[in-house]
């Protein structure tokens, strides 16, 4: 081990920030967010603020010191003195060193090691599982750039909080109240201005520093719409520069950032105010002070050393006004920076596990909706009464019109949002009594527009089960006939085959790539139950049989539900059901379905190239069901 490894070590060890374990944040207010992140540091926290306290007594008795050093020479002579004085002056050097440079050096690694990397990366380490508990719905109201900059400004919120709260204001304390004692001591005349103007100092603080919250909150909540505004525009910059829209999206930036100078000017007008009222105090108590100083040594009240100390204690004081004034600021500036981010972290998750929640077992793979009822705005349903039973190995096709609410139903299998009324059963288990992670491992998903991470083609198959193997990941892979053009990948930083990156959600794949992709991934997860959100785009037909062929293998033997847009697909499954307006309006085979002279013959009538439309121009008769 080194000698830097030996010194810098425990300390850098001391917290492990990624091991504490998740917390929920309490939602009483900012204060209360911010005692819950100190109480998980708090053996660190105090000991900064003792050492810290100690850096400030030593300062004190150093003062004291040089006042008792002056007079002692001027009146005895130097010799005398150090002779009478010397375990004073040995206690003195030994305070200077090495008392001082050890507390400074466990002062400091705590607060760079400690407080200023352990302590942000544990709080946007508990922010992030606080976020990821969230309801797929809380997302979509947000910006996802805004709610990683409020992650980032909380965790600097807290951390700032933290030094003020125990590094700086403890030490402050201490240097006012020793400057007053110390100058009791010399004179009451002396201490009386100091008493008057920290009295002036706190009251004005009393009056302004509470407006710092909420300009500091307005400031944090425009600096995190720039951020979501700028991941918003660079997560779709493809659409962007499809429509040409760089302009007009500037154009929008530049709104949102002028807005944001505004509020930040606005913020910083009340500092710089209060700034110059600090300085006008500062000023004034040396004119008092120097003036009561010469006033007492004309009329030997004071010594030289007195006076020497005074003008010492006065620099000290005025220097520590404005780290009065800034850890005000600082401290309602982090106070309205976590105001702004609380909902986000503390808006307690609806859909939950219950805490008696088993684990889902599929033995058979029903699928049993009964009575189903939902809506996302209350009062307008989405799904209406809607009662459907999906048998083992049963292949049901979701057909209607767009809006119909297949997606929704498939959605409410997946417990992404909770039904209002009825139940949904999957082998008899109810969906919610079951936790949310053991149901979705239940059932497999390929999506109409898939999904993939910035990552390795291996690793996006290895979603569908980490512990997979290479072999395994390999063999899915060519079973989704996907291992010809992975074997041809290759990346900007060089790296080949299933170690090359396929780019933001997968942008440098084709489509019908990406299809096989997400096939590889379902086979390899091997779900009992599966969901097809089929694309309504058409892939060329050579892409399309082969993804057609590969998409039989994942059915194989499993309960499908299957989002049904092409006319391969419908002829494919056992049953269609067919959703209008939340309800079921027909079942049955597809080629009874089209006998009957109903929505889907309709829409079978007006297919083109392969698919049912997702519109049709004539009016609806009214529906069976409704
Ligand atoms: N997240 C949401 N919040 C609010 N309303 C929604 C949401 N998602 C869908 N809806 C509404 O619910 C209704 C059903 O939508 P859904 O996506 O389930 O239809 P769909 O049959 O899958 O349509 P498509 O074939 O066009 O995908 C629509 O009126 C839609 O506007």
């Amino acid at each position: 081990m080194s000698i830097s490894d030996a010194i810098y070590r425990p300390f850098e060890t001391l917290i492990r920030p990624l091991d504490i374990p998740y917390r929920p944040m309490p939602t009483k207010g900012p204060v209360a967010v911010l005692v819950h992140f100190i109480a998980m540091f708090r053996g660190v926290v105090i000991t900064m603020a003792l050492t810290s306290m100690a850096i400030e007594a030593i300062n004190l008795t150093i003062i004291w010191g040089l006042s008792v050093i002056v007079d002692g020479v001027t009146t005895q002579g130097v010799e005398l003195f150090v002779d009478s004085n010397f375990r004073l002056l040995a206690v003195l050097a030994f305070l200077l060193f090495p008392v001082m440079p050890i507390l400074f050096y466990i002062t400091n690694i705590l607060n760079s090691h400690t407080i200023g990397i352990s302590l942000p990366v544990a709080i946007q380490w508990q922010g992030h599982k606080a976020v990821e508990r969230q309801d797929l719905a809380f997302f979509h109201d947000l910006f996802a750039g805004q709610v990683a900059s409020r992650l980032g400004q909380v965790a600097n919120a807290v951390q700032q909080q933290i030094l003020i709260a125990f590094q700086t204001a403890p030490r402050f304390l201490l240097q006012i109240i020793g400057s007053v004692v110390l100058l009791l001591a010399l004179s009451w005349q002396l201490a009386l201005p100091v008493i008057v103007w920290v009295a002036f100092n706190v009251l004005f603080a009393i009056k302004v520093v509470p407006d710092f919250t909420e300009r500091a909150r307005r400031s944090a909540k425009q600096n995190s719409l720039i951020s979501g505004a700028l991941t918003d525009i660079y997560g779709n910059i493809q659409m962007v520069k499809q429509f040409a829209a760089e302009d007009s999206e500037a154009g929008a930036l530049r709104k949102i950032m002028s807005k944001g100078v505004d509020t930040l000017h606005h913020e910083q007008r009340i500092y710089r105010t209060t700034e110059l009222v600090v300085i006008s105090l500062n000023m004034v108590l040396w004119l008092v002070m120097l003036g009561i100083g010469f006033w007492g040594l004309f009329d030997r009240i004071l010594t030289v050393g007195d006076f020497a100390a005074t003008v010492y204690i006065l620099q000290r004081l005025s220097a520590g006004s404005f780290t009065f004034l800034q850890m005000g600021q600082q401290i309602f500036r982090a106070l309205g920076t976590i105001k702004d981010a609380m909902p986000v972290m503390t808006t307690p998750p609806t859909i939950t596990d219950r805490p008696d929640a088993a684990e889902l077992t599929v033995s058979r793979g029903e699928i049993h909706f009964e009575n189903v009822r939902f809506a996302y705005k209350s009062g307008k349903p989405v799904i209406d009464d809607l009662s459907l039973t999906v048998r083992p190995g049963e292949k049901v096709g979701l057909v209607g019109l767009s809006g119909a609410g297949k997606t929704t139903l498939v959605s409410l299998l997946l417990r992404f949002y909770d039904i209002e009324d009825g139940a949904i059963l999957i082998d008899g288990q109810d969906i919610r009594a079951v936790t949310q992670a053991s149901l979705r491992r239940a059932i497999g998903v390929i999506a109409q527009d898939v999904a993939l991470l910035h990552r390795s083609v291996g690793d996006n198959i290895r979603y569908g089960r980490p512990e997979a193997t290479t072999d395994e990941i390999e063999a899915v892979a060519k079973m989704a006939s996907a291992d010809a053009f992975i074997a041809d990948l290759s990346d900007a930083e060089g790296r080949r085959g299933y170690d090359a990156f396929v780019g933001d959600r997968g942008i440098k794949l084709s489509g019908g790539q990406r299809q096989r992709v997400a096939i590889a991934r379902v086979l390899l997860k091997d779900a009992p139950i599966l969901v097809l959100d089929e694309a309504t785009s058409a892939l060329d037909s050579e892409s399309e049989a082969a993804i057609q062929e590969r998409l039989n293998l994942v059915m194989e033997g499993k309960t499908v539900i299957a989002i049904a847009h092409r006319l391969s697909t419908i002829a494919r499954m056992d049953r269609i059901v067919v959703l209008d307006h939340g309800r079921i309006v027909e079942e049955g085979r597809p080629d009874e379905l089209v006998e009957q002279d109903g929505l889907f013959a309709r829409l079978w009538k007006r297919q083109t190239g392969g698919f049912i439309p997702e519109d049709i121009d004539e009016p609806l008769p009214a529906s069976p069901a409704t």
